[in-house]
């Protein structure tokens, strides 16, 4: 997570986040940061992703004089189900702040106190998704499916409506290695107000001409307050030989894809272990050539999706089963999310740690945790609230 760039881009000390409404857009990477305010002019698409679709909307943007045009896109889990694409009349586009770990959320005035939680359903009950782990194990035993990731999800709903910069500002000083995002949902047509909100810590792809970095994460342990005891986790994490597995069934399966695209693959030969404010995590750095230049880092996200780390192992499989086993719809979550210019560079990273926001009072927030032999049914349902908890921290209090 070392690798963050600002190739030219105009330097900047703050977050572009005044004034943010629904229907804007924002997306912050290490090195990135773009920001969008909704205008009567912006193009936006929802439709299942298309390269073809991704080109009439350039096209749309070139034909109204726009330049240096960037489209920014949700892309779902399924990719059969509508993707929501905008290219706004006018970005914000600078390098993200470098002293930015000092930054820390603005704290709330009258105008921006956070809502408190009036309701929060699991979807399903965590003793279910218990369940569901279970069966996975089972299918583990029998043999055709060796890792399934599985997700639940919860509906909160609040007193009131939220700031969502002041919501974006909380998550970025808490994850400033990561992706932090909202971008705006086209279902119901230019009168949407939903959006999908999140802090992801991993990196599908970044296009930089010929270049992509591509950083999967797989393996996790949620983090402790003691340091000692924090330090522990992390080193067996390290050693843990389910999480290596897990991890290895996503290094490979990636390899494996990168091979048919790219020349000069480095890929270490052990993960690294990183940390978010709440989790460890395995995490592998990949650098690759293009051999097509004109693949779009769009083209080769999607070459990638789902991986093993979103999805499971062998993914078709896995994601059959996934589909059996979930009593409720992905949408976006564990989709892509990002951006790109016209030339084919952009960054889109893994949509999790993530909740989507009716625009009003309600969001379902999601995590899905890997699960392969050896899993344990306890663990997962922690892991699965420690990666809920960061997000629903931000939106209430
Ligand atoms: C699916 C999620 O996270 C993924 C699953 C991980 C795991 O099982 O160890 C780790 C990072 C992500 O690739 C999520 O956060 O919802």
């Amino acid at each position: 997570m070392s690798t963050a760039t600002s190739p030219d881009l105009p330097a900047s000390n703050e977050w572009l986040l005044d004034a943010f409404a629904n229907r804007d857009a924002f997306f912050a990477s290490p090195a990135h940061q773009l920001r969008s305010q909704h205008g009567s002019a912006d193009l936006h698409a929802y439709a299942p992703i298309s390269a073809s679709l991704v080109e009439q909307l350039f096209a749309q943007a070139n034909a109204q004089g726009q330049h240096n045009a960037v489209l920014f896109g949700l892309i779902p889990f399924d990719v059969t189900q509508a993707a929501s694409l905008t290219i706004p009349q006018k970005v914000q586009h600078v390098a993200s702040p470098a002293n930015a770990n000092a930054i820390t959320p603005t704290p709330s005035t009258a105008n921006t106190a956070s809502p408190a939680v009036t309701s929060k359903q699991p979807v399903p009950a965590p003793e279910l998704y218990g369940q569901m782990v279970e069966q996975a194990l089972d299918l583990f035993a029998q043999g055709d499916v060796k890792k399934i990731v599985l997700a639940r999800a919860m509906d909160v709903t609040l007193s009131g409506t939220i700031d969502q910069a002041h919501i974006l500002r909380d998550l970025l000083a808490r994850n400033r290695h990561g992706y932090t995002f909202s971008l705006p949902i086209w279902n119901d047509g230019a009168a949407s107000q939903a959006a999908m909100m999140g802090a992801s810590p991993e990196l599908l792809v970044r296009r930089e001409g010929d270049m992509v970095f591509i950083n999967p994460l797989a393996g996790s342990i949620p983090r402790h307050s003691d340091p000692a005891l924090d330090q522990e986790r992390k080193d067996g994490l390290a050693v843990s030989e389910k999480d290596l597995r897990e991890h290895g069934y996503v290094v490979s399966d990636i390899t494996r894809i990168l091979a048919e695209h790219c020349t000069d693959l480095q890929i270490p030969e052990r993960p690294s272990v990183i940390g978010t404010d709440a989790l460890w995590h395995l995490s592998t750095f990949i650098t690759a050539r293009l051999k097509n230049p004109a693949m779009t880092a769009l083209d080769l996200g999607l070459a990638l999706h789902p991986t093993p780390a979103m999805c499971g192992f062998p993914t078709a499989s896995a994601f059959a089963h996934i589909q059996a086993l979930e009593p409720f719809e992905r949408d976006y979550f564990a989709g892509l999310v990002g951006w790109q210019k016209e030339n084919g560079d952009g960054e889109w990273a893994l949509t999790i740690r993530c909740g989507q926001y009716d625009g009003k009072q309600v969001f379902r927030l999601y995590a899905g945790a890997g699960t392969v032999a050896g899993s344990d049914p306890a663990s997962e349902i922690r892991e699965t609230e420690t990666k809920m908890a960061t997000f629903l921290r931000a939106i209430a209090k």
